[in-house]
């Protein structure tokens, strides 16, 4: 009997319609047809990080002797800017969160100490050499096999890195999408991740691509604005909440939203992104994720050219309007 080790009022309330994300078995064949079309799949089983299983903030704090990324917040959602952006940007940009580097015993000793208005810690290290010797020898025993297999099966690209993920209970990861494929590893604690299909772009309002906060969600899913966002009343997603050994199929551009549960204690998650295939063969009709690519480049392209972003929408507009409705 799989009881729930999790109950509805550890998740945050959102006035959202969200589908169950099916659950599989690892050597269910309908995981590959997942993964091959691009949806989203949790897929049990596959122990893909059981190297990791030990993992907690002792053992991490013993073997990691450096000093690491950690993302401060004034409050609970961890809305990631692009730093390079910043000074190119016009508006007067105030981000939330800041960047330091801390080391692992003040990390943990922060967090055990935690008091509400103090600033809220979110661990988020690329896995390299940086981790020590202990934490690469766990990491090379990750079931490298069975992903190497599905990166090589659905023609992805190189692996670009892994992230250590270490959250404070409670943390939000606000919806943004990524331009890489990820197998999303959970090893301690629980996660819920809202997930929505790129074509949903429209309901979701992304930041234009010169801002700092591109490729993440206008709306806020706590507060939303329905006079600037009216669409956002019309989107509908998906939801996971992912337990230890589970591993979510995040697909490339698919929008997600991820939270440590409320009162759940730290959870620590660990990433696999991968580089997207070679485009190959175009294929008519054009993939949801396509459009988005498409959107991108055209927006980069009008940013250039006209060097104000001011007058991005005005010539869009004057494209549309009468034109093409
Ligand atoms: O694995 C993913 O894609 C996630 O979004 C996981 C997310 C943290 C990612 C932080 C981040 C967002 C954008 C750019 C670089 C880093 C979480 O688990 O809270
Ligand atoms: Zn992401």
């Amino acid at each position: 009997m799989s009881s729930n080790h999790y109950s509805e009022n550890q998740l945050r309330k959102y006035s959202l319609k969200l589908d169950k994300i099916p659950k599989l078995n690892y050597n269910d064949p309908k995981v590959d047809e997942y993964i091959s079309s691009n949806e989203p799949v949790v897929i049990q089983g596959c122990d893909l990080v059981a190297s990791a299983n030990s993992w907690d903030l002792d053992y991490l704090k013993r073997k990691m002797m450096g000093k690491y990324t950690v993302i401060l917040s004034q409050n609970h959602k961890f809305k990631y800017h692009d730093e390079k952006k910043i000074q190119s940007c016009k508006t007067d940009f105030k981000p939330t969160t800041r960047r330091v580097q801390m080391k692992f015993s003040e990390f943990v000793d922060k967090i055990k100490n935690w008091k509400k208005n103090d600033e809220r810690l979110y661990l988020q290290q690329v896995l390299d050499n940086s981790v020590g010797i202990s934490i690469v020898q766990d990491f090379v025993k990750f079931n490298w096999n069975w992903i190497t297999e599905k990166q090589i099966k659905n023609n992805w690209g190189s692996l670009t890195s892994n992230l250590l993920l270490v959250s404070m209970e409670g943390n939000v990861t606000p919806c943004h999408y990524d331009e890489q494929q990820n197998f999303y590893a959970q090893v301690k604690g629980y996660k819920r991740i809202i997930l929505f299909r790129p074509s949903q772009f429209k309901c979701l309002y992304p930041h234009p691509v010169y801002h700092p906060y591109d490729r993440q969600s206008q709306v806020d899913f706590e507060k939303p604005d329905y006079n600037r966002f009216p669409n956002f009343k019309d989107a509908c997603g998906f939801e996971t909440v992912l337990e230890p050994g589970e591993v979510l199929y995040i697909p490339m551009y698919w929008f997600h939203h991820v939270e440590s549960l409320l009162r759940g204690g730290y959870t620590i998650s660990i990433n696999f992104w991968y580089k997207a295939g070679p485009t190959g063969q175009i294929v008519y009709p054009l993939k949801d994720y396509q459009k988005v690519a498409i959107m991108r480049n055209v927006e980069k392209m009008l940013n250039d050219a006209l060097r104000d972003s001011t007058e991005v929408g005005t010539l869009l507009k004057t494209i549309v309007d009468g034109r093409y409705f």
